[in-house]
């Protein structure tokens, strides 16, 4: 038995080159993935989730995107400076993808029958019969009806929802050691959602899967999470345990994030927009929306990130040097001059 993480991302950071300069999408973001692990990846749209995703094994068009800080370790092997044709190896193979576009994924001119059996032929060597036997049974783990007639149809015979699955299904092909699923379940009515969440977690079960898990429903997160990555304009705000996040959460983004849940103090969409990515601000990328942001959190560096308890760590000034919880200064008009003191 290894204790080494499946995966370890150390300061990634991934950039875009445009013509209006330079995105800085993800900006020195850091956690480990466990064998048997699930991580969920949160934080509202723009984040970096998706990238940071798709930055594991190079997925992103280089050019414009660039990998600037780059250590990503998988399994002891630095992805890093892995060759192109390392890269394409353990995609599909040990690392699988569910994009976020399910579109994308699929090509409209080939069966997706066709489409499971290369994606199993790539990197196994089993007879065309095994690849089909194959290729049905996936369809059936994630819920496609009458898989041995569907299994030749092409792409647009498939509603989206059900397209979905076939690209849950294709990224499971061979049973990878690592899934990184970005949002896979947003297309799928509720049932199915609960059917897939249940194989993902029967493979987390049989084969020790680590799965990287990006979604916007916090009720999921609640349900599969083990351990919660909070994304914010590129960074990480917080990260802990399921509990940690969700009992004790430490970070005033995180707070307000939870706020938004049904059931909570508000339903509201937390006020503001998320920061511009080619000129963030100094400080905490947050202090602009955050109610407890004071003086500090303007200038320098976003704050590191603080370890509150066991694994619990949080990218706040007002949390460093062990204290746990945020100064009294919700509600005191003017404690953020951005968000225009209580009037
Ligand atoms: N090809 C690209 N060129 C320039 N900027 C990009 C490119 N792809 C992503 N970005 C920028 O990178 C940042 C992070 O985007 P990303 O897609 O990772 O966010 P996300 O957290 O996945 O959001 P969502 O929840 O909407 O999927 C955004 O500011 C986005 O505009
Ligand atoms: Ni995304």
């Amino acid at each position: 038995m290894t204790t080494e993480p499946l995966l370890s991302i150390q300061n990634l950071r991934t950039h875009f080159h445009t013509d209006d300069g330079v995105v800085e999408a993800v900006d020195g973001v850091s956690f480990d993935v466990n064998r048997g692990e699930t991580v969920c990846l949160v934080g509202e749209s723009g984040s970096g989730k998706t990238v940071t995703g798709e930055s594991v094994t190079k997925l992103l068009p280089m050019p414009p995107a660039e990998l600037v800080g780059d250590s990503v370790v998988f399994d002891g092997e630095d992805l890093g400076t892995a060759s192109d044709a390392r890269l394409r190896e353990l995609r599909g193979d040990r690392i699988g993808h569910v994009f976020q576009n399910p579109e994308g994924a699929l090509n409209p001119v080939y069966t997706v029958g066709y489409q499971i059996r290369e994606a199993i032929d790539a990197h196994r060597d089993v007879s065309k019969a095994t690849a089909r036997r194959r290729a049905i049974d996936l369809l059936e783990d994630v819920g496609i009806p009458e898989a041995t007639t569907r299994i030749d149809d092409y792409p647009h015979e498939f509603s989206g929802g059900m397209k979905q699955r076939v690209v849950i299904a294709m990224a499971l092909a061979c049973d990878p050691d690592l899934l990184i699923a970005d949002e896979p379940t947003t297309a799928l009515d509720v049932t199915i959602e609960a059917q897939i969440l249940e194989r993902f977690r029967e493979l987390q079960a049989e084969y020790d899967m680590g799965i990287i898990f990006i979604t916007h429903d916090l009720g999921i997160v609640a349900e599969i999470a083990d351990t919660v990555v909070v994304m914010y304009a590129g960074k990480v705000m917080e990260i802990g345990s399921v509990e940690d996040i969700f009992e004790n959460p430490a970070h005033p983004y995180t707070k307000a994030l939870l706020d938004c849940l049904p059931g909570r103090s508000g339903l509201e969409p937390i006020p503001g927009t998320l920061p511009s990515p080619i000129d963030p601000p100094a400080g905490c990328r947050f202090h602009e929306r955050c109610e407890y942001a004071t003086e500090e959190c303007h200038a320098g560096e976003q704050p590191p990130l603080s370890e509150l308890r066991d694994g619990h760590r949080a990218s706040c000034v007002h949390l460093c040097e062990g204290a746990d919880s945020l100064p009294d200064v919700a509600g005191t008009p003017d404690a953020n001059p951005h968000l225009g003191g209580g009037q």
